[in-house]
């Protein structure tokens, strides 16, 4: 047996020395046998919490994929093994951290990943809004997630209002419902930004449409109330500066909500991003507390006949509401 062999047996059977000893005569972490399984998979799934941890020290990829898309950390939670779980959920966080850093600090962010989709056209069907390459922009099924954003961020009165990405204009009108002191809308698509118009969006006494990306007008807004935060064709990066903001945008005792589908098709990895994002939020002086939302049985297999990516695979929707950490004090 070859010596990567040889560690994903140890790493299985929990042979800590053993592990150690191939590491040190060289077997290659980031290997995978014939079952597309890695040295850190195995130990994850065997809950050997000190191996996970030899592992990752020594270089193993904590976010290498299974043939059926599962990580080390979605290995370990499906089989409840919490120790290995913790520390693969601190390794993924700890690589992202870096990661975003080095980008940021090396101007390797896209400074205009939106550019594409805003000059394509979109298409548009009673229960989507789609790209010209069929990635959905705004689905119908994500109606009662909206309805759920738009009480968060209401927070029972209307207030003064920000939404920044009409698409299908279902958070809109939930937000219309609370019946909103000034309700603004701040769109970047062409397209989507005429439908609002043709559909008499800019009629309302309530609403003020500011058309352009968020990005080039931040000037135009002011402090609200309630915000909620959902883009199309963005990065996480892209919300990550929006957030910077929001020490002026959000009003003291205001609320803030994003579309949270942060790696929207990978279990573990999405409890990195959730935990990754209020670290960040965090540091910028906000609590955020996930409300969990079945959703399952908003989406039959049906709903994504046509499009080509499903961007949602999780059976739960983590609601994000967020809220200086000061309100609470
Ligand atoms: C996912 S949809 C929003 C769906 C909306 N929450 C709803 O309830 O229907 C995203 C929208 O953001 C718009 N958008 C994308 N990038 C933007 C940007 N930088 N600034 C403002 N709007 C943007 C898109 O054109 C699209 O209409």
């Amino acid at each position: 047996m070859e010596g990567e062999q040889l560690l994903c047996v140890a790493a299985r059977s929990g042979d800590l020395q053993k592990v150690k000893d191939l590491i040190a005569s060289g077997a290659d972490v980031t290997y995978f046998d014939g079952d597309g399984l890695t040295p850190l998979m195995h130990a994850a799934a065997n809950g050997h919490a000190e191996i996970v941890k030899t592992l990752i020290e020594a270089g193993a990829p904590w976010n290498a994929v299974s043939p059926s898309d599962l990580s080390a950390g979605d290995l370990a939670m499906e089989n409840g093994h919490q120790d290995a779980f913790d520390f693969l959920l601190n390794a993924g966080i700890q690589s992202e951290l870096v990661l975003g850093t080095i980008a940021r600090a090396t101007s390797k962010t896209s400074s205009d990943p939106t550019a594409t989709y805003l000059e394509d056209r979109v298409v548009f069907s009673e229960d989507r809004v789609m790209d010209s390459e069929s990635k959905a922009v705004m689905m119908a099924w994500e109606k009662p997630l909206m309805e759920s954003h738009a009480r968060a961020i209401c927070n029972k009165k209307g207030g003064n209002v920000l939404n920044i990405g009409f698409g299908m204009g279902l958070v809109d009108a939930a937000i219309q419902r609370y019946n909103p002191s000034m309700h603004t809308i701040v769109e970047a698509h062409p397209q989507v930004y005429d439908r609002m118009i043709r559909s008499g969006w800019g009629e309302k006494d309530n609403v003020k449409i500011i058309f352009g990306r968020w990005q080039d007008v931040l000037s135009e807004l002011e402090s609200y109330d309630g915000i909620f935060f959902d883009t199309y064709g963005e990065y996480y990066e892209d919300m990550r500066e929006f957030h910077q903001h929001l020490p002026r945008l959000l009003k003291p005792g205001g609320v803030y909500s994003f579309f949270n589908g942060l790696c929207g098709s990978n279990a573990f990895f999405h409890v990195v991003y959730c935990q990754l994002v209020a670290l960040e939020l965090g540091n910028l002086g906000y609590d955020t507390q996930f409300i969990p939302l079945p959703v399952k049985d908003c989406l039959a297999e049906e709903v994504w006949e046509g499009v080509k990516r499903k961007y949602w695979q999780l059976d739960t929707y983590y609601l994000p509401v967020c809220q200086a950490t000061s309100d609470s004090e």
